[in-house]
């Protein structure tokens, strides 16, 4: 069995929302595919009036598949602060054509500001190991993980573009959403997340002009976080990177790094193992942050941030727009190639 679905950039592409088919007759609903989290939730019948802000919801008394899933319950909290919670009930669900019997769906009967005025979002499905996955007293398993052994290949992909719908394919690796071979990397999985070793970075001139710096071995902990908008690395490498833009500045009032909008950004290569993976500049150039317009707002928001304080690095949706990744999920490996 394979599938394939779009992955639709909502605004200055701070996240991308995909269709799942839930329960029977199928209900549709666009959610957030989150390889930095392990549950698969969704707003609901159960989710209090007060709590929707316009949110397509799955209508649980319409599905004649579903079935509660007695004395259990689910709460989760991500890194933005951001939570939810609620019941938890099995039914189908399919991606792409690929589908998964029983599978635990997730009912918030509470979710926090930062989801209920995110209107396009009608959840999240959660790609992370099952270790993660927050049910209690029974823990429960992820979509990939129920899907593995009907899938033709035990992985999937992420390819995800800028300002346009990009794609997630669940069981085969399309060579033609890449470029050159697949560079494998080692995955530490024992917290739950699709972590890596990163080795260093280096910083090429705007121009192209190989005046690219020499590596510098800032080694860093990092974890492949679809769920995550940008590029969250250690703040050496982000000095090292926002000293070469004229303008940049570190702005706590902004929230972090911010650039001119009309900067030159250089290119910025991540260096992982042998690998060099180059993130253009143009996708550090992050949202407006004085107006609405980017055509005339002139401070923008940086691409890349600092990921100080955090326990590692965050290879976000930044990161997945540069770099065309397998997540292969039957040897606990990563692939990365550009595209
Ligand atoms: O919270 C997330 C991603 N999260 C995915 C589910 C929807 C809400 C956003 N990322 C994140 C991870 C670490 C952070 C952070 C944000 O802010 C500070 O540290």
């Amino acid at each position: 069995d394979q599938g394939e679905v779009s992955a639709t950039p909502q605004l200055f592409d701070v996240e991308y929302l995909a269709p799942v088919q839930i329960g029977t007759p199928p209900q549709t609903l666009n959610l957030n595919f989150d390889t930095g989290s392990s549950d698969l939730w969704v707003f609901s019948s159960e989710t209090p009036q007060q709590s929707r802000g316009g949110q397509k919801i799955f209508e649980i008394e319409k599905s004649s598949s579903a079935q509660r899933l007695a004395n259990n319950t689910w709460a989760i909290s991500y890194g933005d602060g951001s939570r939810s919670s609620g019941n938890v009930y099995l039914d189908v669900v399919s991606v792409g054509g690929v589908n998964v019997f029983n599978q635990a769906v997730e009912s918030a009967t509470s979710v926090s500001s930062s989801f209920i005025s995110d209107a396009a979002s009608s959840g999240l499905l959660g790609l992370a190991f099952d270790k993660l996955n927050t049910v209690k007293p029974s823990k429960q398993k992820t979509f990939i993980t129920n899907a593995l052994e009907s899938l033709e290949l035990g992985v999937f992909t992420a390819n995800l573009k800028k300002s346009e719908p990009g794609n997630y394919n669940f069981g085969f690796i399309d060579e033609t959403e890449f470029t050159g071979p697949l560079n494998y990397v080692d995955v530490d999985s024992s917290d739950g997340f699709w972590a890596f070793q990163a080795t260093g970075y280096s910083v090429e001139g705007a121009s192209g002009n190989g005046t690219g710096s020499p590596v510098v071995p800032i080694a860093h902990n990092a974890i492949a976080d679809t769920g995550t908008t940008l590029l969250l690395l250690p703040a050496g490498i982000n000095q090292a990177y926002y000293r070469q833009v004229k303008g940049a500045k570190e702005d706590p009032q902004a929230g972090g790094w911010t650039v001119p909008c009309k900067a030159d950004l250089p290119d910025l290569t991540l260096h992982i193992g042998s690998y060099k993976a180059v993130i253009p500049g143009e996708l550090i150039l992050f949202a407006p942050i004085d107006t609405d317009d980017i055509k005339t707002a002139k401070t923008c928001f940086g691409g890349m941030q600092s990921s100080a304080g955090m326990p590692f690095a965050i290879y976000g949706d930044v990161f997945f727009k540069a770099q065309f990744t397998v997540f292969d999920v039957e040897n606990g490996k990563l692939a990365f190639a550009p595209k």
